[in-house]
Order: C-alpha cells, then structure tokens, then sequence
C-alpha cells in the first residue's frame, strides 16, 4: 500500500492583527496510508477544516511538514501546488460551488480541460461514464438550477473525480442534505473508495464516520486520538454495531 499523505509537526497560526496570533493547529502528526477511507470528527471550531486545508494545500502551513505521494507540499511553486491539486487531488465542500452558467456536464468536464490530460471527446466521454456511475447520466445537459440538493452533490463528485484524483478531500460533503442523500453519497464514496481512491473528510455525523475505516478525533488542534473500525461491510447489522461501537468512544472523548 505505502504512505500517500504524512503531516509531522504541523503548526497553523493565524495572524489576527499586531501581536494578536491564533494557533489553530498545534503540532499535528498523521499518517494515511493510500485506499484509507478516513474521517475527522471533534467539536466546532477544534481546527478540522484547517486541517483539511493545510493537508491538502489550499492553504500555506505555519510550520512543520507534509508530504503527499512523498512531496515536500512547502517546497512547491504555486504553480506546481495548483497543478498537483488539479491532477492528484479532488475536493468536496458542503455547498458543490457549481458554475451557474455552465450546463451540468461543464461544470464537471471544465478542470479536466484546464489540466489538458485528454482530448475533448475522450474527456466527454469520461464525464458521461462517471455521471452514469453516479447515476445522474440524465442531467448532463441541464441547468444547475433544474437538479436537487443531493443530484448537485453527485455532479461535484464527479467533478472531483474527473482528473482521477489520488485522494478526495471532503469537508463536510454531507452536511447540506438531508439523511437519505447524505446516506446516498456516502455509499458512492464507499464505492470510490473500494475502487482505491484514498478519501479524508470532515463531519459531525456518526453515521457518516461509521462508514469510514478510520476515524480521528480532533480538539484545541490537535489529534487526541484515532479509533479504527476496519472496512465497512454494506450489512445493515454491521453499521449499526459501528455506529454504537464509535458513538461510546466519542462519548468518552467529552463530544
Ligand atoms: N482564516 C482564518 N482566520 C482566522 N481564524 C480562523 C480562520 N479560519 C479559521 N479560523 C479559526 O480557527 C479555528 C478553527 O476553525 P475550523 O473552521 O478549522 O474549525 P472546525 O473544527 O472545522 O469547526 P466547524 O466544525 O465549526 O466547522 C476557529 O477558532 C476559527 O475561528
């Protein structure tokens, strides 16, 4: 398997104004070895979305390390950081942040364009296929008005998916929708997932963490502690037997 993703000593402060700095993150270590399926849970505001950030590259580190597919991300040219993003990793926020202009397929087929890795009908082509995957094949040519909540959620999977990502970074992917929905996506990151793309996102949700295999837990910025609950098995039984089984262990972490 090997590591795709290590952060060592990692420190985010922000500056707030003269002599006034918040530390966010405080001396975080991680290793994700590549096909984790992990998930960050802890209260609000203990630092997970800046984690997710500072992991991933979308935002500059303060200090400390972190390596993706064995790259110092520090040592990177924005230029290089922009691209590594657009090829190696893919991203899913709360909101799918769809360009409202754009018909559906565009919206997913336009960083595969901006990454030039395939021509434009093996690129449509491509779209089509996850979109059929995802099960949304049918609003291609739609407007991103004319889709619901959970369909808009899908068209950003496959937007993230669309350059064969490494890893996807989700923040919170499911926190808009309503239970049936978050359930759905839940079950194409699974998926995703047993296809071999590693998969770190952030939630508030057992149920949601209970599909993943690992679980860490995060406060004042720091790691205080992982639960592994090994591959989710699609039984019924099994998830609810996670779900229990993690809920104790948040419930003694003080969530
Ligand atoms: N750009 C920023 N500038 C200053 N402070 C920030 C910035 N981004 C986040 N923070 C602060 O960092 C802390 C951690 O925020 P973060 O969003 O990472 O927490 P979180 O665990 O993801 O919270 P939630 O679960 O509510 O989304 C908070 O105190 C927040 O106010």
């Amino acid at each position: 398997m090997g590591i795709i993703l290590q952060a060592k000593q990692l420190n985010k402060t922000y500056c707030l104004g003269k002599d006034n700095h918040l530390q966010v993150l405080n001396n975080v270590n991680v290793v994700i070895e590549r096909g984790e399926f992990i998930s960050v849970m802890g209260p609000s505001g203990s630092g997970k979305s800046t984690f997710l950030y500072n992991i991933s590259g979308m935002d500059k580190i303060s200090s400390g390390s972190v390596t993706f597919n064995g790259q110092e991300i520090a040592d990177l040219a924005e230029k290089e950081l922009s691209s590594l993003r657009l090829n190696k990793m893919g991203f899913v926020f709360q909101q799918p942040h769809l360009l409202p202009n754009l018909s559906i397929l565009d919206n997913i087929i336009l960083s595969a364009y901006l990454a030039k890795q395939s021509s434009r009908q093996t690129i449509n082509e491509k779209a089509i296929d996850l979109m059929k995957k995802i099960g949304i094949a049918e609003l291609a040519h739609h407007d991103i008005t004319q889709a619901s909540g959970g369909q808009l959620q899908r068209v950003a999977i496959c937007r993230a998916l669309i350059n064969q990502p490494k890893m996807i970074f989700g923040d919170e992917p499911t926190g808009a929708l309503n239970s049936q929905s978050a359930m759905e996506v839940m079950e194409i990151l699974a998926n995703i997932n047993e296809l071999g793309t590693t998969i770190l996102l952030v939630t508030h949700d057992v149920k949601i963490a209970a599909k993943t295999d690992r679980v860490l837990y995060m406060l004042d910025g720091s790691i205080i502690g992982e639960k592994r609950i090994g591959k989710y098995i699609k039984r019924h039984k099994d998830l609810k037997m996670r779900e229990k089984i993690l809920s104790g262990w948040l419930t003694e972490k003080g969530f």
